[in-house]
């Protein structure tokens, strides 16, 4: 009985620690915050204090003074800065509870990525233990992201997830519940920014800012050749003479812009093929793969892996809400010893 009650009443979150983006998903309502993982931090001689977070904090990045500095705490789908993810967490958490004018949450999943260390990962339970969770899970994002994709990861059969993120690409196959082959590489949507950048360096002698970047990716980049070619008018700072000018970007431009990254995840994607055991490949090439994260947005990126690879390739509904979904999925649906294996020590 004791055990219902705390279900009734339970504010249980699962929390999507992105590179790009963190999400938090509560019982029953949904997703409550869904916010740029980024911190502005102010430098003042009694110490440093946190200005902004969140989109707050993103809009700064490339405009703070000197004493402020915006910082993306995670890097490469690793935390570059403990001391900073785990004062976002705290925030983020903190926001959430306000917000809903629920009590702290008993239990917080947290979804990492596959290859956060043993340290990472105590720095992320003791933040969240430290916001007011009672207790804190660890799930890896690729099964997290499978769950929310609505794969049968429980059943005797190979499911395959591309999760394109912000720092990373992680590619696995997951059966019976347990991830029978992982990969993850450092190519993900910060990677096609750059490339863009330097791309615009190159061929327009002007320099953009990442977030120019981004929305230029978001709104005319493409994977795949032969679609309707969209142009967008961009200003950047021109090298030689100093000053701001507009020129116009299209498609195509974007298209050779992201070859070589738009190249490293398919070389994954078919490594991840080749070397899972044959049966799972087969349920694989049977079903295809499920693509989820915010890569899976880029214009027909499914089409280029379905054509590079000759299986269906299927963008999952919602794809950036997918992971923070699927923790939330776990946390309500598994059973005593599935909680217990992810429990964080
Ligand atoms: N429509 C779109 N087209 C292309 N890319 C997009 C689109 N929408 C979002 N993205 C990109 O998706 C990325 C963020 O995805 P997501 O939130 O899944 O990453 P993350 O979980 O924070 O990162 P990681 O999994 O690496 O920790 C960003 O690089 C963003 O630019």
């Amino acid at each position: 009985m004791f055990k219902k009650l705390r279900g009734l009443f339970s504010s249980d979150l699962s929390i999507d620690l992105g590179t790009a983006n963190t999400l938090i998903y509560m019982k029953d309502k949904g997703i409550v915050l869904n916010e740029p993982s980024v911190v502005a931090i102010r430098t003042q001689p009694n110490g440093k204090s946190v200005q902004a977070v969140g989109a707050d904090a993103k809009r700064m990045l490339g405009r703070t003074p000197g004493n402020i500095q915006a910082i993306r705490p995670l890097k490469d789908g690793v935390i570059a800065d403990f001391e900073v993810t785990e004062k976002m967490l705290e925030l983020f958490i903190k926001q959430v509870h306000e917000r809903s004018l629920m009590p702290p949450s008993p239990r917080v999943v947290v979804c990492v990525p596959f290859q956060a260390t043993k340290v990472e990962r105590r720095a992320i339970r003791d933040s969240v233990i430290n916001a007011g969770a009672s207790k804190a899970y660890l799930i890896y994002e690729p099964m997290a992201a499978a769950i929310g994709a609505g794969l049968p990861v429980d059943e005797a059969r190979g499911s395959m997830v591309v999760d394109i993120g912000g720092g990373t690409t992680e590619i696995a196959i997951i059966s019976l519940s347990g991830v029978v082959y992982a990969e993850s590489i450092k190519v993900g949507g910060d990677r096609f920014d750059e490339a863009i950048v330097a791309y615009v360096r190159k061929h327009y002698g002007s320099l953009i800012g990442e977030a120019t970047a981004e929305r230029i990716k978001q709104e005319i980049g493409t994977a795949y050749p032969g679609g309707e070619v969209r142009e967008i008018d961009v200003r950047g700072r021109n090298l030689a003479e100093g000053i701001p000018r507009s020129f116009t970007l299209n498609s195509n431009e974007i298209l050779e812009a992201l070859q070589e990254s738009l190249a490293q995840i398919v070389q994954a994607v078919k490594g991840a093929l080749e070397q899972s055991p044959p049966e799972l490949s087969s349920d694989v090439a049977e079903r295809g793969m499920v693509l989820t994260g915010g890569g899976a947005l880029l214009r027909d990126l499914d089409k280029l892996l379905s054509e590079e690879t000759g299986l269906p390739v299927i963008v999952a509904d919602d794809p950036l809400t997918c992971v923070a979904r699927g923790g939330g999925k776990f946390l309500e649906t598994a059973s005593e010893q599935q909680l217990g294996l992810a429990a964080l020590e």
